[in-house]
């Protein structure tokens, strides 16, 4: 499977390969994605909390299975329709049984942030109790912010102690990154994320905007190999099918793309002074575009990059204005047009 092999070259310590339970389709595509780098990476399997999804597992081949199952008050009521009590017992027995197989378990209470905290507590306990090797916390549809998220990651922790946290954060208010990397903060040392956040809804935690945060904000060690991550963003998007977001943090076409003239020229003096990362280090391409914001540096390098040099200030301001007022009536500036433009200038 190209996507898996890209990941394990990417550096990833553990593949969430399929829910093998859910179709033969699943099932296979796991069985592939463990036979292609199972023995470069964790692959786990996701299996609801009951004996089927687990065994589909087995059956698989995984040595490493994720069991979730709700523990909000509304999952419980309206999608379960279990009691509190019936979800312990389902936890225990059903992560007990896991582990019986020789399995690592790594279990989430789905909709964990939703969930009473107290019972969330004792829902943890019951999984670790069980033999839980790993306890995923789920902010499955959003709602936290990195202070809450931090909080409740914190008080997890008294009840973990040495067990690994791992948080999986989803997007609809837009902070899975954020709150991705308070939970790190809070004692978490595993992170549920996507390739270009690709996910349920508004998406998960991006892996690309997670591991940069970590390593460049927070001065984490992160296995990843950060020059492939603009490479393994496009395979995913074409495999896929899905398009990078144009403005999309560190992978997208515009993540380095400069063209207001304050920046360029900034820019041209010491990259640093508009760029909190380099492009290279992601594997990212700096983009230097002519616009109506454009200013006389960026012009200037635009035209030197194809060759162009015109020493005349006069000229190249001349040549700035018929830039701003085409830009202005929405054309489209490219350094081909501006170059054509010069040479027209430089002839008359
Ligand atoms: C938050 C997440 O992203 S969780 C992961 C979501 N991923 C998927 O759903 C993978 C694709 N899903 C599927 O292929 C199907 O939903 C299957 C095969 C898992 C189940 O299909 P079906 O048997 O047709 O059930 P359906 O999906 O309609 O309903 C889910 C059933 O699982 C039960 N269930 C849901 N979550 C859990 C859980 N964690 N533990 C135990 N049972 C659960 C529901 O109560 C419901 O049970 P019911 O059929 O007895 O009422
Ligand atoms: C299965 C769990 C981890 C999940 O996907 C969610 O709660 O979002």
């Amino acid at each position: 499977m190209t996507i898996a092999r890209q990941l394990a070259k990417l550096g990833v310590d553990v593949i969430e390969a399929g829910f093998p339970a859910s179709s033969d389709g699943e099932f296979q595509a796991t069985k592939k994605i463990l036979d292609e780098v199972g023995d470069q990476v964790e692959v786990l399997g996701l299996a609801r909390a009951n004996r089927r999804d687990i065994e589909r597992g087995i059956d698989a081949g995984l040595s490493s299975i994720h069991v979730f199952i709700a523990t909000s008050e509304i999952h419980m009521k309206y999608k379960l329709k279990m009691s509190r009590e019936e979800v312990l017992n389902t936890i225990y027995e059903n992560v007990s049984y896991a582990k019986s197989h020789g399995l690592t378990v790594e279990f989430s209470p789905e909709d964990a942030t939703r969930s009473e905290e107290d019972f969330l507590m004792t829902a943890v306990r019951t999984a670790i109790d069980a033999g839980a090797d790993r306890i995923n916390v789920p902010d499955t549809v959003g709602v936290m912010t990195p202070f809450t998220f931090y909080d409740l990651i914190k008080k997890l922790t008294t009840v973990t102690k040495d067990k690994t946290i791992s948080v999986h954060c989803h997007n609809d208010f837009g902070l899975a990154t954020a709150n991705s990397i308070a939970g790190v903060a809070a004692g978490a040392r595993q992170v549920h994320v996507t390739v270009n956040g690709i996910g349920e809804r508004a998406g998960n935690a991006s892996l690309e905007e997670v591991v940069m945060a970590l390593k460049k904000l927070m001065g984490y060690e992160v296995n990843i190999k950060p020059w492939l991550l603009y490479e393994t963003s496009k395979l995913v998007s074409e495999l896929s099918g899905i398009p990078v977001p144009y403005f999309k943090a560190i992978v997208g076409e515009n993540a380095f793309g400069h063209e207001a003239g304050i920046h360029v020229h900034g820019v041209i003096e010491n990259p640093l002074t508009y760029e909190p990362m380099s492009p290279e280090e992601v594997g990212n391409f700096r983009r230097l575009a002519l616009g109506k914001h454009s200013g006389i540096h960026g012009l200037r390098r635009v035209l030197k990059d194809q060759g162009i040099e015109i020493n005349d200030e006069g000229k190249l301001k001349e040549l700035l204005r018929e830039i701003k007022k085409r830009a202005d009536t929405g054309e489209k500036i490219t350094p081909e047009l501006a170059k054509s433009l010069a040479l027209k200038l430089m002839n008359n």
